[in-house]
């Protein structure tokens, strides 16, 4: 980062959204670090938010801390910005002017600028944080709408967290992104401190456990490792399709399932997929993965998603109106996290300009949003689309081959036209080498109707819708 750059902080750009983003983050941050690396490396850093919220510049004291954040938390702090906001935010590291470190590095002895801590002490933390649960007490059943695209979820994660050890073991929740695994997990752990506080619980991400796992390899610390992880009475662990391609780390996740299981410990994974889904994972691991109880999370539907935006607005303190909400939740339909960045966004708005939250507000607030949700999805999107995630040619969209391996995602790629395009029968059987429009209607029919009897197909078709939907 250059020094031209440090006159950015003196530029007034959306500070209170800005900020309360950036709080936001460090709130998160604080809860999942061990405190000495929160109150060394995080809480000392300025942050300046550009107005769009899409590029987040962090002010560091001096040389060696830039380098030592960048590498230890950089990529961690732009992930949970792009959680909280909903879309990717830029994240640019640079060193703090002086007049802005006088005015903001004014904490506690530990981020005193001179007292920089040996890299080595403080990069450990698989001692410290051994027994750091990690869990985000914010995250709980009472913080998590209902509806029916969770509620199988919900209930098998309710069930799991008052008699751990017992039904639905492994416990294997997959769906797409943002729509609330990671939640439904801190869920358990917290329903279960709070229950029986001694229990032992880790939430961790499964590329955490990846680097632990190189850790312990590095340093022959396999027995420490050991004691943490298999000691467990419950192991949450986030996104398993990270140990696609990782040989040993399976290895070690192999080991450390099966002794958690044999003293009747409990383990919730979440993935974005089914487990047989799952690539580069081995078989003995798939198929543990799957002993249990593999459950489903949904997109929720527009009453849910009317439903939590009127909740989290209320969380802030804001009255959001139903008619509003209903606005939102039309043109914003594929994740919860996407109606969260919708939804801070309209409030700093709304914050800012010191008007009622209404519908033309919300209108205001959304117009980037709303232009690229209203983008067109052609037909020729979808036929692409389509046949790269069936692996087969384009060309066999139009084409008149009938193996079902092709007519079926031509099917498929009918019905998305149908769904998300104006087109109509007719036309849609023309682009798709001049069909008649009846075959186009019962491709339409039997994929909706195989679309709420079979899990498989409709995680397919989310995944493609919201591929398409950008
Ligand atoms: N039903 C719900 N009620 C309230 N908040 C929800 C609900 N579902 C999701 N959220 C919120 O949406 C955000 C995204 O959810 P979460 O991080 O759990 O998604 P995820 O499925 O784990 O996604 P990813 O795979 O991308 O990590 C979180 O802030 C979460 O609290």
């Amino acid at each position: 980062m250059s020094e031209g750059q440090h006159k950015i902080v003196a530029t007034n750009l959306a500070l209170s959204a800005g900020e309360s983003l950036w709080q936001a983050c460090i709130e998160q941050l604080a809860q999942e670090l061990p405190e000495q690396q929160f109150n060394t490396w995080i809480k000392p850093l300025l942050a300046q938010v550009s107005d769009d919220f899409t590029r987040v510049t962090l002010f560091v004291a001096n040389r060696f801390k830039l380098d030592w954040v960048r590498a230890q938390y950089s990529h961690r702090i732009a992930v949970m910005l792009e959680k909280l906001y909903g879309q990717p935010v830029h994240l640019e590291l640079a060193l703090a002017p002086r007049e802005a470190q006088a005015r903001s590095y004014a904490t506690p002895a530990s981020a005193d600028m001179g007292a920089v801590a040996e890299p080595a002490e403080l990069a450990d933390d698989s001692a410290s944080a051994a027994f750091k649960n990690r869990l985000n007490t914010a995250l709980t059943f009472d913080t998590l709408v209902e509806g029916t695209a969770n509620r199988m979820a919900r209930a098998a994660a309710m069930h799991v967290s008052g008699m751990p050890g017992q039904l639905y073991n492994p416990l294997f929740i997959y769906g797409g992104v943002g729509l609330g695994k990671t939640h439904l997990m801190h869920a358990v752990g917290n329903k279960l401190l709070a229950d029986k506080p001694g229990s032992k619980v880790l939430y961790i991400h499964a590329e955490q456990f990846v680097s632990d796992v190189v850790k312990a390899y590095q340093r022959k610390t396999f027995d420490e490792f050991k004691d943490r992880y298999h000691s467990l009475d419950l192991l949450l662990i986030d996104d398993v399709q990270f140990f696609a391609n990782k040989d040993r780390t399976q290895e070690e996740f192999f080991n450390a399932f099966e002794a958690l299981l044999a003293k009747k410990s409990h383990i919730v994974m979440t993935s974005d997929t089914y487990p047989k889904g799952l690539a580069d994972i081995h078989e003995r691991l798939v198929s543990r993965f799957d002993s249990g109880l593999t459950v489903a999370i949904e997109p929720p539907e527009l009453e849910m998603r009317v439903a939590i935006l009127i909740n989290k607005a209320r969380a802030e303190s804001a009255e959001m109106p139903e008619e509003v909400a209903f606005f939102v939740a039309k043109n914003v339909r594929s994740n919860v996290r996407e109606l969260e960045g919708a939804l801070r966004k309209i409030l700093a708005y709304s914050r800012f300009n010191q008007k009622e939250i209404s519908i033309m507000l919300a209108r205001e607030a959304l117009r980037d949003l709303l232009s690229i949700q209203n983008r067109q999805i052609s037909v020729e999107n979808i036929q692409k689309t389509v046949a790269d995630y069936y692996k087969i040619k384009v060309a066999d969209m139009y084409s008149k081959k009938r193996p079902a391996s092709i007519a079926r995602p031509r099917q498929i790629a009918m019905y998305l036209a149908k769904e998300l395009t104006q087109k109509s029968l007719p036309e849609i059987g023309e682009l798709f080498g001049g069909r008649d429009h009846t075959t186009v209607l019962h491709a339409v029919r039997k994929i909706s109707g195989e679309r709420q009897q079979l899990t498989e197909l409709n995680q397919q078709l989310h995944v493609l819708e919201q591929t398409l939907k950008g």
